[in-house]
């Protein structure tokens, strides 16, 4: 059955045809995101969800969204979903960070000219019949500061287009390199700085609780008198109350905005303030950009679903569609391994080192990563995937440690997976071999080859004779079929391992048996 995906909200109907193309089932209701009870009604229906800022993906929406597996943002803002939940349940969240970057730098533009100008309130006077040459009296911006708070993609386009009109920027952005601001032309300074020297001040991060009321009224009545201030970004980083006050005592000459703390906002404390000039969220509105984030979010979603491949997630490794099925016998590879690991864990985990070898070691490693974590947690917890995994490992201070290393030994390739808990280390090895199928090849350091099948015995005894004979008969007396038997030990009559593959499970009376065997340490049972 071809996955299914619902577009619902108002994107460019090229994504319709991409899904199409593609060979997913789409279907396109570019209101039901508006309507909070339908979709949750629905949603359980779809594989893939591509929405823009109308559709809010709450807690509620993903606990029922069953065959969720990816959520796409056509467009960069993600503040309207839930990525905790989307992680949690395993559910990708990716945006198209650049396609709508230009345009809304040029929005940002724009309402800084408008607002210098006074350009709205200028043309409802004329086309009023009114001829007020006089009382639009503007400033020009050539040589002007502009202050920049966020200088990420959108931030520093706005800062080219600023320097091509001649305008001096200095940004602050504590993630901004001394590099990236000289290569931009621009000044890096502190928040206090921008304030005391922007002549117009453009805000362009996300909302976060560090950036929320970022301009607070504090923060505001430290700017110079008679500044300007445009927010294409999002609402709430300005305070919109402590704004009104200072437009309405004309500290701040002028104030643009496009985004608002309520939206949609039919009413809004800013309204009716003396030279403010409002666009209702437009800053991503042209055809090109929405032609853009469309097809690049349709291509996403599609990627992800038909090859595996991930682009632009927020909650997972990127996994281009050309590695995805180069990766594939890998990911499968370092699942068995942390599958392995993790059923033979009972106490807690404090530590977890991977080893990758050989080529294996110049792979997206950490998307192995996430699968090794997978396999680790699947058995100690409810429904674990690569993308919850590593969250999952965080939140239980599980120390992840990659290793990398070239070639060493015999193999070309492998991976070896060390589980540290409070009471011992443990560690399995494993490779791929020519037919791209996983083997293990040492368990605890004791060199074997075993292929693992869905119900796997895994036993640990002494290095003495007597114990598979015994062993063969139990298993036979229970009906239990062998399908392959794998040996290894240290040294002859030390420490000695079996993998066995069954053909079913191993009854728990069975397995009492073959830990009452003389010369067995330990018996466990083993799926995959
Ligand atoms: N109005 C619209 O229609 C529209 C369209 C597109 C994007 N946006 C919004 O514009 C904003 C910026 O988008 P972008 O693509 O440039 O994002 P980005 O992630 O490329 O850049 C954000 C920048 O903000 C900086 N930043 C983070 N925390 C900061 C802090 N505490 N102080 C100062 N700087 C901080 C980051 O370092 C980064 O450089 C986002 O909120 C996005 O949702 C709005
Ligand atoms: O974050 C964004 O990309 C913008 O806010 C645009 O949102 P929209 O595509 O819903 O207009």
């Amino acid at each position: 059955m071809a996955p299914k995906v619902l577009i619902s909200d108002k994107l460019s109907p090229a994504a319709v045809q991409i899904f199409k193309d593609r060979g997913l089932d789409v279907d396109f209701l570019p209101d039901l995101g508006k309507d909070k009870e339908k979709l949750a009604e629905v949603i359980g229906q779809y594989d893939g969800l591509a929405i823009r800022s109308a559709t809010k993906v709450t807690e509620k929406i993903i606990a029922r969204a069953d065959r969720l597996k990816v959520i796409g943002r056509a467009g960069i803002g993600v503040d309207n979903v839930d990525i905790p939940a989307a992680t949690a349940k395993g559910i990708i969240v990716m945006n198209t960070p650049f396609g709508n970057a230009i345009t809304t730098a040029e929005h940002a533009i724009a309402m800084m000219f408008s607002v210098a100008r006074q350009i709205p309130a200028a043309d409802a006077s004329t086309q009023g019949g009114k001829w007020e040459k006089s009382k639009f009296m503007g400033v020009e911006i050539t040589a002007k500061t502009l202050g920049l708070i966020g200088c990420g993609n959108i931030g520093s386009i706005v800062a080219e287009r600023a320097i091509g009109l001649r305008m001096k920027v200095v940004a602050y952005d504590p993630f901004l390199s001394a590099e990236r601001a000289r290569d931009l032309g621009i000044e890096k300074v502190e928040l206090d700085e921008l304030l005391r020297r922007a002549d117009f001040i453009t805000l362009h991060t996300p909302l976060t609780d560090k950036t929320r009321n970022i301009l607070s009224e504090e923060a505001i009545s430290r700017a110079r008198k008679g500044v300007y201030i445009i927010n294409c970004a999002r609402g709430g980083l300005v305070d919109e109350a402590a704004l009104r006050a200072a437009l309405d005592s004309g500290h701040v000459a002028g104030a643009a905005f496009d985004v608002f703390v309520d939206e949609p906002a039919k009413e809004n404390v800013l309204f009716g303030a003396p030279n403010l000039v409002c666009t209702p969220h437009l800053g991503a509105a042209t055809q090109e950009a929405q032609e853009n984030v469309a097809l690049q979010v349709a291509e996403q979603i599609s990627d992800y679903l038909m090859s595996g491949g991930v682009t632009n997630a927020l909650n997972m490794p990127s996994i281009s569609s050309e590695e995805a099925p180069k990766l594939t016998p890998f990911v499968r590879l370092a699942e068995q391994l942390g599958s392995f690991a993790g059923q033979l864990t009972e106490t807690a985990i404090s530590g977890i080192r991977i080893e990758y070898e050989g080529h294996v070691a110049e792979m997206n490693t950490k998307a192995l990563t996430a699968a090794v974590l997978t396999g680790v947690l699947t058995p100690l917890l409810q429904s674990v995937n690569m993308v919850s995994a590593p969250s999952l490992a965080r939140e239980r201070d599980i120390h992840v440690e990659e290793v990398h290393r070239s070639q060493q030994g015999a193999y070309e390739t492998y991976i070896r997976l060390t589980i540290l808990t409070e009471r011992q280390s443990r560690s399995v090895a494993g490779t791929i071999f020519a037919d791209g199928t996983p083997r293990i090849i040492q368990v605890k350091g004791i060199d074997m080859e075993a292929a693992l099948g869905p119900h796997m015995l895994y036993i640990t005894n002494e290095d003495k004779p007597g114990f598979i004979g015994k062993f063969g008969s139990i298993l036979g007396d229970a009906g239990v079929n062998i399908a392959t038997f794998s040996l290894g030990r240290n040294e002859p009559g030390g420490d000695a391992i079996a993998l066995i593959e069954v053909d079913g499970e191993v009854p728990a009376e069975t397995v009492e048996q073959l830990v009452a065997l003389p010369l067995v340490k330990q018996v466990k049972p083993l799926k995959f």
